[in-house]
């Protein structure tokens, strides 16, 4: 899509990275312009107004990334800078906050993440003094809902913020466990100090450790730096470790000594590091089964479930599904700079009947995309039907998605990918059997033709490894 939302740069020497950040921006509704090094944004600069936002790497051939920050920040102070690294150590991080940067995006990351986080940026231009005309603001981070489910959970965030107590939230992908754990810190004492989110089923287990405790200089092959891991980035403030499930069973009893005695080395470290952090830790799993079947320490469940919060699915508060589009589309057209439109009444009645396996993130999708693409100011039902086609459409070319997806993770660096591949090949087809068959393994394994046993090891597997 190349509609008309704001103008990003991106500005990286490595064409994979801007052609895929490019690329999850531009299917955002973003319009990207890609530079490969500091100087050549700078002649744009001189050519072309700014964009609204702009990311840059920080090792280019040429100038690096914090020398244009420096001279982004004389000649366009308002102009938001991300700054993107696979550097994450003391001196980049905060030679970039201090060169003025908005934001630190670790490389590599995750590309939903990095379209979020310009979402978020703009949204707060938007509303912020700095911005030359504050347009009527819609909060990112807002929670919707006005369902009993949600008020109560409502209420028991307001409670829980203010106590230094650790939170499990829980509910399946897509329910907002992000949200409400950035709720959690926004509302506490600790909401000056960071918020640092980790997704453990995105980060590879070889890397965890070092990406949570960080690393010393020479701790290993490939440790060329000193890394500031996220457990220090949140001191005083909060850790959210998402998808907490998947954290293989070692780093489980690395975590459990470190949030009984807030005190850790690095990896290959001598010097002790003492945090004051608030850990709040999010599945999509039932936790209890990984505990009854070995795969997670009862003893860390505890110590991260002090108090559980649950958020049920949308289909069971369907109440709230009005509102919540409502939200979505009047930000995605703010966002977009389009007119702002609305759902008729018919288009309203097939979305609360819809079943939204992917849950609120699912909507806001479908909301982005109407935004974008719907035809006339009221959304119609047919309107909707189309963009739900559209959407089930790319599922069909799992080809192309897995080639994305491959180019995505070399350009961030990984390694591996084949056995990655492979799992997530099995995962997929194993979820999808089992939701087809209700959890019957037996059913799963014969239309899948697979040998029940075969599917049993591979389920054991794929959840170990995620
Ligand atoms: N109650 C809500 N009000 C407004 N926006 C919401 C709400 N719940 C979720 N969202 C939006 O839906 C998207 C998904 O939410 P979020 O990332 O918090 O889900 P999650 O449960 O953490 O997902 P996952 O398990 O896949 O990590 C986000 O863009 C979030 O802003």
């Amino acid at each position: 899509m190349t509609g008309p939302g704001p103008i990003v740069w991106v500005v990286d020497d490595d064409r994979s990275v801007r052609f895929v950040l490019a690329t999850a921006l531009g299917e955002a509704g973003f319009q990207v312009t890609g530079f490969e090094s500091a100087q050549a944004a700078l002649d744009a600069l001189a050519t072309r107004a700014p964009p609204a936002l702009l990311f840059t790497d920080v090792r280019m051939p040429g100038d690096d990334g914090l020398v244009l920050l420096d001279r982004l920040k004389h000649a366009h102070p308002q102009l938001p800078v991300v700054v993107m690294s696979a550097y994450t150590d003391v001196a980049s991080t905060a030679g970039a906050f201090r060169g003025g940067a908005h934001e630190f995006l670790s490389k590599p990351f995750d590309l939903d993440d990095a379209v979020a986080l310009a979402g978020r940026v703009l949204a707060q231009g938007d509303e912020g003094d700095a911005a030359p005309e504050p347009a009527p603001g819609v909060d990112d981070d807002a929670l919707v809902g006005d369902t009993p489910a949600m008020r109560q959970l409502f209420r028991a965030i307001g409670r829980l913020a203010q106590a230094p107590v650790s939170v499990l939230i829980t509910g399946e992908t897509g329910t907002g466990k992000e949200l409400v754990a950035r709720a959690l810190h926004r509302e506490s004492p600790r909401a000056r100090r960071p918020f640092v989110a980790l997704n453990t089923a995105a980060i590879p287990a070889e890397l965890l450790e070092s990406e949570l405790f960080g690393h010393e200089a020479g701790a290993f092959t490939g440790a060329t730096k000193r890394h500031v891991g996220r457990f220090e980035q949140a001191d005083g403030g909060t850790l959210f470790l998402d998808e907490i499930g998947d954290m293989p069973l070692p780093l489980q009893t690395r975590l459990l000594r470190v949030l009984a005695e807030d005190e850790f080395f690095r990896v290959g470290g001598r010097e002790l590091i003492r945090v004051d952090v608030r850990v709040v830790a999010a599945t999509h799993q039932d936790v209890e089964a990984l505990v009854a079947d070995g795969r997670f320490r009862g003893d860390l469940l505890h110590r991260l479930d002090v108090v559980r919060l649950h958020l049920p699915p949308l289909r069971e508060r369907r109440g709230d599904v009005p509102a919540l589009a409502e939200r979505f589309l009047q930000a995605a057209a703010m966002r977009l700079e389009s007119p702002p439109k609305r759902f008729g009444k018919a288009a309203l009645e097939r979305l609360q009947g819809h079943g939204w396996p992917g849950n609120v993130r699912e909507l806001e999708n479908l909301c982005w995309r109407l935004a974008a693409l719907a035809p006339g100011d009221t959304i119609t039902a047919a309107d909707l039907d189309g963009a739900l086609a559209a959407r089930r459409a790319p599922a069909q070319d799992w080809d192309d998605a897995l080639a994305a997806w491959t180019r995505e993770q070399l350009a961030a660096g990984a390694s591996g990918l084949h056995a990655r591949a492979l799992e997530r090949f099995d995962r997929a087809l194993l979820d999808a059997a089992l939701e087809h068959t209700g959890g019957r393994r037996a059913e799963a394994a014969q239309r899948l033709g697979l040998g029940r046993n075969t599917i049993t090891r591979k389920l054991g597997a794929g959840r170990r490894r995620r």
